[in-house]
């Protein structure tokens, strides 16, 4: 199964956004430590509504273990960074890829961008910052899982 993996989110709302749409899309969720607000928070909790509890989620508490993770499963770290070359959509996807995104504020450290297995970009018109990271989180799950067949999966146990 897909991972989402969320870089010390530091906006609530998007992180609730990101974790309902793993619970809808049935993608795994991994938090990596240290978020600037508490799992209580109540933007946090409304933006991920009673879906929060369905969802699988690991918490690290440092990209170092959270690597420690991802590697002992063998598992590539697929990086969004609007820093990246390689357009979303020319990547071949593997079903167990983590799909991993930055922080609103920051991104990534330089460290996290040289760690990755591949590096994505979603493409946008010139001149322009960057996308929600909510957003360019959902065009990019949305083909990995139509690549390997989860969302064709998800129309048919919908049906
Ligand atoms: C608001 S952006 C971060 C902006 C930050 N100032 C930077 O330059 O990295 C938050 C996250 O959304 C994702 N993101 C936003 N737009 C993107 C794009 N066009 N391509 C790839 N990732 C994007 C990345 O994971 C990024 O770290």
């Amino acid at each position: 199964m897909l991972t989402l993996a969320l870089y010390q989110p530091d906006i609530p709302q998007n992180a609730g956004t990101m974790l309902r749409l793993c619970a809808c899309l049935g993608v795994e969720a991994a938090i990596v430590e240290p978020a600037s607000f508490p799992v209580s928070d109540r933007a946090f909790r409304r933006a991920g509504m009673d879906y929060l509890d369905r969802i699988a989620i690991t918490r690290h508490v440092s990209f170092a273990a959270f690597e420690d993770w991802r590697r002992g499963r063998g598992r590539r770290l697929v990086l969004l960074s609007t820093r990246a070359a390689l357009p979303y959509a020319e990547f071949a996807f593997d079903a167990d890829d983590v799909v991993m995104v930055g922080r609103e504020s920051a991104g990534v450290p330089d460290a996290v961008h040289a760690a990755a297995d591949a590096r994505l970009l979603v493409p946008m018109r010139p001149g322009l910052r960057s996308l929600n990271v909510a957003v360019a989180a959902a065009m990019v799950l949305g083909e990995a899982l139509r690549q390997t067949g989860a969302l064709a999966a998800l129309a048919s146990a919908a049906s």
